[in-house]
């Protein structure tokens, strides 16, 4: 698939943290009103990723009538939020939290509703704070590949990076903080 997406001469291996998350367990996320992957969330994809070997992950997601861009197929902004939330979540498998720095997306082929995405990610390195990732997409033959994706996750201190946010967060009781 086609790609303008150019690593960086620099780029280093990176290594599984021995506590990440077993093969074929889920990954725990942030918290449950994600729109990515929160159960709570009151829309939302409800993305399960899954650890895999190495630094590798999967996932899928159905794609439901409310996610429609063209007519019968999914909107290309909704395919690159679950890109994005399978790539963000790889770099828990260094027991890393990140933020999306730049995401990436190659459209192969429309994707029809009603048919399940499968999701292949996996980190190909890092420098400094700088974490690399790749996912793939397909319908069920992996060797046709409908989307594909690189993104750039950049590490953070979490406290630090929510502290002038935290009083804005929605909670499952659809209450803010301080509300
Ligand atoms: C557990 C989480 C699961 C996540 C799944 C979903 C993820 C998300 O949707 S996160 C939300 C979307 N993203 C954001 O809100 C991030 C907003 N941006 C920011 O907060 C900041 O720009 C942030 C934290 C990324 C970087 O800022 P800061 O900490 O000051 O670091 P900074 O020094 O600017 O950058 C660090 C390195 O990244 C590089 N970098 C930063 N942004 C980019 C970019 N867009 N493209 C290329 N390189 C970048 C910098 O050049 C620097 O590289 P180097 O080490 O070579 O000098």
């Amino acid at each position: 698939m086609k790609t303008s997406f150019v690593l960086p001469a620099d780029i280093e291996p990176l290594s599984r943290d021995p506590k990440a998350t077993s093969p074929g367990r889920r990954i725990n996320l942030h918290h449950s009103m994600c729109f990515g992957c929160g159960a709570d969330a009151p829309v939302g994809l409800r993305i399960d990723v899954i650890a895999g070997e190495g630094l590798t992950v999967s996932a899928s997601m159905k794609v439901e009538d409310w996610m429609q861009g063209g007519p019968g197929v999914i909107h290309g902004g909704l395919l690159s939020t679950a890109f994005d939330e399978v790539m963000g979540t790889s770099p828990l498998l260094l027991r890393m939290p990140v933020v999306t720095g730049h995401l990436e997306i190659d459209y192969a082929k429309p994707i029809p509703l009603g048919s399940t995405v499968q999701f292949t990610g996996e980190i190909l390195g890092g420098v400094r704070r700088k974490v690399y990732t790749r996912a793939v997409a397909h319908l069920g033959d992996p060797q046709e590949p409908v989307a594909a994706a690189h993104g750039l996750f950049i590490a953070i201190d979490l406290e630090k990076h929510f502290a002038g946010y935290r009083d804005r967060a929605v909670h499952p009781s659809g209450h803010q903080n301080g509300a």
